[in-house]
């Protein structure tokens, strides 16, 4: 007998069959990685700093895991600072931030923080970067360059490993920081305005580069930007922080003159806020 109903059948059949077993086989492993990203919620948090009033009060914010949430908002709203407590470096003066439904007390790895400012080390070369993030993750030595390799191969950057940073473009090191966060597998990751110094042509690279690497490995997403248009191309959600909280969200696909009105901005004056 010749195997089953599949090895009997025409040439194409056996492959479409061979075709769905892939793409069933990568659904899972991505279902698999999905269920790995950490869901967050603010509960009714302020936050501040020293004595100062509250830069944001009693906040009710929540992130579902493999969300890529965009938080837009006037400069000075409380972005990062709100990005800050979600990676447990600024403490809650009232309510609670919940990860994975547990306390956020401090930093974890499960949590990366990604900057628009470069924070490579400048005497390390781009593959010593990334292998020092995986260093820290606990990935043991043998396995860390190959790691690297992979991860640095995956951002295009393949031929640029052994660069020190000072030997990078604008966009190369922050491709280096990409590599060098999700090489260490964050089940979230927070971005603070990642692509705000690049030229529009890298940062439209960088943002493509983003999608691809978190359909592969997907992470929970809170994201800073100033640029509507960048919101809603990556964004699944919208959240516009205004006087405090939250002023407004949308779900995306999102009308890009409904953000603007939120954020106050004039619609034909105004790209970014
Ligand atoms: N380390 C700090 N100490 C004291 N005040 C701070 C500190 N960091 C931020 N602030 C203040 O908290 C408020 C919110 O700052 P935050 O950086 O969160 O705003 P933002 O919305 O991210 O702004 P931007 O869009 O300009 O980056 C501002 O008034 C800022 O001056």
């Amino acid at each position: 007998m010749s195997g089953g109903p599949v090895d009997g059948a025409p040439r194409s059949l056996r492959a479409g069959t061979r075709a769905a077993a892939r793409a069933a086989a990568r659904a899972a492993t991505r279902a698999e990685a999905r269920a790995g990203a950490l869901p967050l919620r603010a509960e009714g948090v302020t936050l501040g700093y020293g004595k100062g009033s509250p830069v944001l009060t009693g906040l009710d914010l929540e992130v579902a895991a493999g969300e890529i949430l965009v938080v837009l908002g006037p400069s000075g709203c409380g972005k990062s600072t709100l990005l800050r407590a979600f990676a447990g470096l600024l403490p809650v003066t009232a309510g609670r931030v919940l990860a994975d439904g547990v306390p956020v007390t401090g930093t974890s790895a499960d949590r990366a923080l990604m900057f628009q400012d470069d924070a490579l080390l400048p005497w390390r070369t781009a593959r010593r970067n990334v292998e020092l993030a995986l260093a820290l993750r606990g990935v043991r030595r043998a396995e860390r360059r190959a790691a690297a390799a992979r991860w640095l191969d995956r951002v295009g950057l393949g031929d640029a490993a052994d660069r020190l940073p000072r030997e990078l473009s604008g966009g190369m090191r922050q491709r280096v920081q990409l590599a060098r966060t999700l090489a260490a597998g964050p089940r979230a990751v927070l971005m603070d305005e990642p692509f705000g110094a690049l030229d529009a042509q890298t940062r439209a690279t960088m943002q493509r580069l983003l999608l691809d690497v978190l359909a592969d490995a997907p992470a929970t997403v809170v994201f800073v930007t100033h640029d509507v248009d960048e919101a809603l191309l990556l964004g699944h959600r919208v959240v516009v922080l205004g006087a405090g909280g939250v002023a407004a969200e949308f779900p995306v696909p999102a009308s890009r003159d409904g953000v603007l009105a939120a954020l106050g901005a004039r619609t034909e004056a105004k790209e970014t806020v």
